[in-house]
């Protein structure tokens, strides 16, 4: 079970997450975190938050953009490993390897260079938010096509009813943690 500072540094993050309805499509709740970013100490507690749910002796942290970079950077640095991007379509100017899926609202198109990691480098995949699992998914398929062994996935925020767990536990992909959960962990 977490310790008391834990709980209050989870609790502050949480309270950081505005809902925005109908964004950006009608029936969507949107979880934006730009008012989390915007407070210091709520931003270190995430960093920290992720770097502790995270294991040791990874090499790479891949974050996915845009929002994965905000996360994905400081947490490398934390764990003393490299930073890959994974980014939208023509962005990367090297050759590429890339993977299309759908999201929650939409579809899209994610690359990363094809000499980015090494091949048996041990990967943490960082993101903010794990909603229907296409992301992480499609990440988790880049980085198996480079030859990288993918170690850990951690997010921010899981939306579980969007069931992205489950979708990535049919992928393969098990080592799934969050720091929390919407409906909350322990709100059962
Ligand atoms: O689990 P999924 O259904 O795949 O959804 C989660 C993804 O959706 C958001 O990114 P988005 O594509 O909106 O891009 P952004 O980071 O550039 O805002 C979020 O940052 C995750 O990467
Ligand atoms: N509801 C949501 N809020 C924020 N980011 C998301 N990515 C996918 N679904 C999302």
């Amino acid at each position: 079970m977490a310790g008391a500072e834990t709980r209050t540094q989870r609790q502050l993050i949480a309270e950081r997450i505005r809902d925005v309805p109908d964004f950006p499509k009608p029936g969507v709740v949107f979880k934006d975190i730009t008012p989390l970013l915007a407070d210091a100490t709520a931003f270190a507690a995430s960093v920290d938050e992720l770097v502790a749910i995270s294991p040791d002796g990874i090499d790479i942290v891949v974050g996915m953009e845009a929002r994965g970079f905000i996360f994905g950077a400081p947490v490398a640095l934390a764990l003393g490993a490299g930073f890959v991007p994974v980014r939208k379509p023509g962005k990367l100017p090297g050759p590429t390897v890339q993977e299309t899926f759908a999201l929650e609202y939409g579809s899209e198109t994610l690359a990363v260079h094809a000499d980015a990691i090494l091949p048996g480098a041990r990967v943490l995949v960082i993101d903010d938010v794990l909603a229907t699992g296409g992301t992480i998914a499609a990440t988790a398929a880049l980085v198996n096509r480079l030859g990288a062994e993918l170690v850990h996935v951690s997010v921010l925020l899981e939306l579980s009813f969007l069931e992205g767990r489950q979708r990535l536990a049919e992928a393969g992909i098990d080592a799934v943690s969050a720091v929390i959960a919407t409906p909350p962990v322990d709100a059962v």
